[in-house]
C-alpha cells in the first residue's frame, strides 16, 4: 500500500502506537476492532473472507475474535504473511483465478463475513481513486454475493464520493440492513466511510449489470451549483470531498479577461477560475487588446486578475463593476430587465453586484445591494470582526489562566515565572504592589498553608468570576494575596529542590537506616533559622551547599554549628562500631577524625579542630574572642566560608580518634587549630600573618554596602537571589590559590571512604581467619596424640584451606545466542543459572575485535 511520505510523522497518531504494541500490523487494525464492537459480526462467524488484506492486521483481530477453528481466508496483491490460524494467498480480487482460489480454500463453505478494505493506489488523481475503489468495491460485493453465506455479513470501505450514494442503493438491495459508519481510528481527515451490510439476501439470480462499474455509476445530473454564494463567500471554500469534475484533472484554471467581460455569467467565473490574464497571442484577440487598453482596466484590476482565488467580496465587486463598465464602453446592449420588476433601468455598477447578460444570452442575476442594505451589511461585519477580536481575546485570556492554574498545582511555576506572570492578572505592575508580611514564623506558616487555599480558589474561578472579583477586590488584599502565593510557592519551590537533591535522599536513606527519626524539612523559615542550632540540621545545610545550593535563606544565621561526629554521618552506626574494634588501631588509612575534617573542609571551606572541647573558633579571628559579635554582623552576605563559626560540643570528644590523635601545636597551645582550605580564607590568613591587613582593619571591612541590610519584608526568593550574587568579592591572591590547589590535590589523592571501608574490611576478615588458624593450629600442637608429621600436615592443609575461603568462585554467566527460538522473549530453553543473550551481530563483533587484537599483537 502506498503511503504518501509528506506528513508521514502526523500520521504516527495513538493508534499507530496502539497497533505497535498490540502487535496489529497495521492501525487500520482498529477499524476492525471498532466496527465489530458497534456491530458484533465477527464473534458469530466461523468463517471469514478478507479482500484486500496485506499487512494482515484485520485477519490478526479476526483471528483473535473469531471462536477457535474458524476458517479465516486472506488475500491481496501484495504478500501477507503467515497469521496463525488463517490462511492467505496473493492475488487481484478482480481476477478470475483469485475467486477459484478462494473457491478452493472454502471448500463447500460459505463465508459468515465477508470483509474488505482495500485502497488502490491512494495519493494520485482523487477522482481516479475514489473510482478504482468503487470498482473495487464492486468486485468484492462481487465475491461477497458469491460466497456469502444467507444472511452473512459484508463490511466494505467506501471513499465518500458522488458514486457512493450508488453503490449505498445497490447495497440495499442485497442486504437486509446497511448501515454507514466511520470507526474513530478513521482519519477524520480520510474520505474513508464504511457500510456494514447485514442480512445477506442470496439472490437466486442476479443481473450481471448490477455489479457492472460501468452500469452502477452511470453518470446522474447533479443539481445546479450556486455559484453566487461562491463568490460572495469566498471564505466559505468546501474541500473537494467529491473529487474532480469529470474530466477535468487540473486545479488551476484560467481564461482571457475579455471571456470575463463576454461572460453571460460572471459569477461563475469568479467562482471557478484562478486568474484572468490579459496575454495576447500572436494572431491577437482584438476584444483583449480593447480591454488592456481601456482605462478602467487599472493596475488594481490587473493585480485583482492575478490570483482570483485570494480575493474577497470587496474585490469581486470591484471586478463585476469594472466588467459592467468594460461592457458599456464596447457597446454590450444590457437586457432590459424584465423579470426584475420589468425596469429597464441600468442598476448602478458601484452599488450593487447585479450583472446583466448580453442581449438575450441567459443571465445569471445577483440581487442588487442597495446603498442602505451596503451600510448594515458594513456595519454587521464590522461588529461581527470586533466580537471576534474580543472572543479571541477572552478565550486567550481564559487560556492563560488555566494554564497558569495547572502550572501551579504541578508546581512548574517559579518565582520569577509569577513575577511576570502575575503582571497580567493582577494588574500590570502587580509585582511592585507587593505589601509586606509579617516574617514571624507562627503568621509566615499560616501564610504558606493560606496559598494553597487561595491557589485552590484560584483553580476553581471561573474567569468571568475572576473578572468581577479583581474589580471588587481592595488593591491591597490584591498584593497580600500575590505575596502570600508567591512566598507559599516559593517555599514549595525550595523543599522540590530540596528533595530532588540526591544527597539529601541519600542522607536521609542513610538516617532512615541508622533508625533515626527523619526531620522534615521545612524550607528555609527565619524562625527556623534563627533556632536552629541542632546538629543534625546544620549537617543538612552543609550537604546542601556540597550539592551546590546555597542556604542563602539563614543569612545572618550561624552556619556551621559542628554536630558529634557519631551523629554528623561519616560512617553508618554499625559501621561506627565495627571499626572500633581493637583490630583496626594500626590500619592506616581509617582515621575518621581525618575523613570528618576533609568533609568538613569540603563543606565550609574551612579545616577545624578543636583545641578544647567546649572552645568557640573563628577561622579568621582566631586568638580574640571578643570579635565575635563583629563577625557575625557581617555573615548575612559574607562567604560562609571565611568567616565561619563553629561550636563544639565535649561529647564530640568521645570519637576515639580524637584523643589519640597528636595534638598540633595550636591546640596544644589551647588555640584552635584552624585548616584553611579557600583560597580567599587563604589570602586572607597570608595578609594577616605579613602584616599587610590587621585585624581591627579586618573588621573594618567587613562593614560595608552588604552589611546591614534591611531585609524585612523582603521574599525570601529576592533575598535567596540577592545572597548569591550580591556579595562582597574577596580577592585572591595566587599564591593563595596555587596554595590551596596543591592542598586540594593532595587531599584528592586519598582513597575515597567506600574505598578505604572496603579494604579494612578485607584486612579484618584476613586478620580474623589469621586468628582462627592460629587457634586451631596451637590446638593441633598440643594434640599430643599426632606425629609431628601430621601436625605439619595438618596445618599447612589448614593454611591452604584458609588461602582459598579468601578468594570467592565468581558464578559463570552462559552466554546464548537470540537466534531461533531463543529469540523470543523469556529464559532461553535449557539455560539454569544467569544467562547473558547476544545476537550474532555482536558476537561477530567481539570476534571480531578478538581478531584485530591478535593481530595487533604480532
Ligand atoms: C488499507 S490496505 C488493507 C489493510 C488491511 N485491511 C489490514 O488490516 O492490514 C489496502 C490493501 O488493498 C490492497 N489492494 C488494492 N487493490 C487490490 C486488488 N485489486 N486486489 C487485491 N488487493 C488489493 C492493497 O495491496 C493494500 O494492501
Amino acid at each position: 500500500m502506498a503511503i504518501q511520505k509528506k506528513n508521514a510523522k502526523a500520521r504516527l497518531d495513538k493508534y499507530y502506537y496502539l497497533a505497535k504494541e498490540k502487535g496489529y500490523r497495521a492501525r487500520a487494525a482498529f477499524k476492525l476492532i471498532q466496527l465489530n464492537k458497534k456491530y458484533s459480526f465477527l464473534q458469530n462467524s466461523r468463517c471469514l473472507l478478507d479482500l484486500c488484506a496485506a499487512p494482515g492486521s484485520w485477519m490478526q483481530v479476526a483471528a483473535e475474535t473469531m471462536p477457535m477453528k474458524s476458517l479465516i481466508v486472506g488475500v491481496d496483491l501484495s504478500p501477507i504473511k503467515p497469521i496463525p490460524r488463517t490462511i492467505s494467498f496473493q492475488d487481484d480480487i478482480t481476477s478470475d483465478k483469485c475467486r477459484a482460489t478462494i473457491r478452493g480454500h472454502l471448500k463447500s463453505w460459505k463465508a459468515d463475513t465477508v470483509v474488505h478494505d482495500g485502497a488502490p493506489n491512494v495519493g494520485t488523481a482523487w477522482v481516479q481513486d475514489a473510482f478504482s475503489q468503487n470498482e473495487l468495491v464492486l468486485a468484492s460485493l462481487k465475491l461477497a454475493t458469491e460466497f456469502l453465506a444467507p444472511d452473512g455479513t459484508f463490511v466494505t470501505k467506501v471513499f465518500r464520493s458522488k458514486d457512493s450514494a450508488k453503490l449505498e442503493w445497490i447495497f440495499k438491495q442485497l442486504f437486509a440492513k446497511v448501515e454507514q459508519t466511520k470507526p474513530p481510528s478513521s482519519r477524520n481527515v480520510s474520505a474513508e466511510t464504511f457500510y456494514v451490510c447485514r442480512g445477506f439476501k442470496a439472490p437466486k439470480h442476479m443481473d450481471p449489470r448490477f455489479l457492472d462499474p460501468r452500469h452502477a455509476f452511470a453518470e446522474v445530473e447533479t443539481a445546479a451549483v450556486n455559484n453566487e454564494a461562491k463568490v460572495f463567500n469566498p471564505e466559505k471554500k468546501k474541500r473537494k470531498r467529491e473529487g474532480y469534475e469529470e474530466g477535468d484533472y487540473t486545479q488551476f484554471h484560467e481564461v482571457a479577461a475579455s471571456e470575463f467581460i463576454q461572460t453571460g455569467d460572471p459569477i461563475k467565473m469568479l467562482g471557478d477560475l484562478n486568474r484572468l490574464h490579459f496575454n495576447q497571442e500572436n494572431n491577437g484577440d482584438i476584444a483583449l487588446a480593447a480591454l488592456d487598453k481601456l482605462p478602467e482596466t487599472t493596475e488594481e484590476i490587473r493585480l485583482c486578475c492575478q490570483d482570483l482565488k485570494v480575493l474577497g467580496r470587496k474585490e469581486f465587486k470591484l471586478l463585476l463593476r469594472w466588467r459592467l463598465k468594460a461592457r458599456e464602453r464596447f457597446g454590450f446592449r444590457e437586457k432590459k430587465t424584465d423579470h426584475v420588476g420589468g425596469s429597464a433601468e441600468k442598476k448602478a455598477a458601484g452599488a450593487s453586484a447585479a450583472t446583466k447578460g448580453v442581449a438575450g444570452e441567459e443571465v445569471a442575476m445577483v440581487e442588487p445591494m442597495d446603498e442602505e442594505l451596503k451600510l448594515l451589511e458594513d456595519i454587521q461585519t464590522m461588529k461581527d470582526s470586533q466580537s471576534k477580536v474580543e472572543r479571541k481575546k477572552r478565550k486567550k485570556d481564559n487560556e492563560r489562566r488555566q494554564k497558569e492554574v495547572v502550572r501551579m498545582q504541578m508546581n512548574m511555576v517559579t518565582p520569577s515565572d509569577i513575577g511576570i506572570e502575575a503582571g497580567g492578572p493582577e494588574g500590570s505592575d502587580a509585582t511592585f504592589r507587593l505589601k509586606d508580611v509579617d516574617k514571624d514564623g507562627g503568621v509566615r506558616k499560616q501564610i504558606v498553608r493560606g496559598r494553597m487555599i487561595a491557589s485552590q480558589a484560584l483553580e476553581t474561578k471561573k474567569p468571568e468570576d475572576e473578572d468581577e472579583e479583581g474589580e471588587a477586590e481592595d488593591e491591597d488584599e490584591d498584593g497580600d494575596q500575590l505575596e502570600r502565593e508567591l512566598d507559599g510557592m516559593y517555599e514549595d519551590y525550595q523543599e522540590r529542590l530540596e528533595q530532588r537533591s540526591t544527597k539529601v535522599a541519600a542522607k536521609r536513606a542513610r538516617m532512615k537506616a541508622r533508625g533515626e527519626e527523619e526531620e522534615e524539612f521545612e524550607g528555609f523559615d527565619e524562625e527556623d533559622a534563627g533556632a536552629e542550632t541542632d546538629a543534625s540540621s546544620d549537617a543538612d545545610l552543609m550537604e546542601d551547599e556540597e550539592d551546590g545550593y546555597e542556604s542563602e535563606g539563614e543569612r545572618g544565621e550561624i552556619m556551621t554549628n559542628l554536630q558529634p561526629r557519631e551523629q554528623k554521618g561519616e560512617l553508618s552506626g554499625r559501621a561506627a562500631s565495627f571499626f572500633q574494634q581493637d583490630i583496626f588501631k594500626d590500619i592506616p588509612g581509617l582515621d575518621d577524625a581525618e575523613e570528618s575534617e576533609v568533609e568538613l573542609e569540603r563543606d565550609s571551606g574551612v579545616d577545624v579542630a578543636s583545641g578544647s572541647p567546649s572552645q568557640e573558633l573563628k577561622a579568621v579571628d582566631i586568638s580574640d574572642p571578643d570579635q565575635d559579635d563583629e563577625m557575625d554582623i557581617d555573615q548575612p552576605y559574607e562567604n560562609e566560608s571565611d568567616i565561619e563559626e563553629v561550636k563544639t560540643k565535649p561529647d564530640e570528644e568521645s570519637w576515639e580518634e580524637r584523643t589519640t590523635r597528636p595534638k598540633s601545636a595550636a591546640e596544644t597551645e589551647g588555640r584552635p587549630n584552624i585548616d584553611i582550605i579557600t583560597a580567599e580564607a587563604m589570602t586572607l590568613a597570608h595578609a594577616l600573618a605579613t602584616g599587610k591587613t590587621t585585624k581591627t582593619q579586618l573588621a573594618d571591612d567587613n562593614f560595608n554596602k552588604y552589611s546591614h541590610r534591611d531585609t524585612d519584608g523582603l521574599p525570601e526568593w529576592f533575598l535567596d537571589d540577592e545572597g548569591k550574587h550580591s556579595r562582597a568579592q574577596r580577592p585572591v591572591t595566587a599564591a593563595a590559590a596555587a596554595a590551596i590547589k596543591e592542598k586540594l590535590r593532595a587531599l584528592n589523592a586519598r582513597p575515597i571512604k567506600k574505598v578505604r571501608e572496603a579494604k579494612a574490611r578485607k584486612t579484618f576478615r584476613a586478620a580474623r581467619r589469621l586468628e582462627k588458624l592460629k587457634k586451631k593450629s596451637s590446638d593441633l600442637a598440643e594434640g599430643s596424640e599426632l606425629s609431628e608429621k601430621e601436625k605439619a600436615a595438618s596445618i599447612s592443609g589448614l593454611m591452604a584451606k584458609a588461602k582459598k575461603t579468601g578468594v570467592k568462585k565468581r558464578k559463570s554467566v552462559k552466554v546464548v545466542k537470540a537466534v531461533g527460538h531463543n529469540k523470543g522473549a523469556g529464559r532461553p530453553r535449557g539455560v539454569k543459572g544467569k544467562y547473558k543473550m547476544v545476537d550474532a551481530r555482536l558476537k561477530k563483533d567481539v570476534r571480531g575485535e578478538k581478531r584485530a587484537a591478535k593481530r595487533n599483537k604480532r
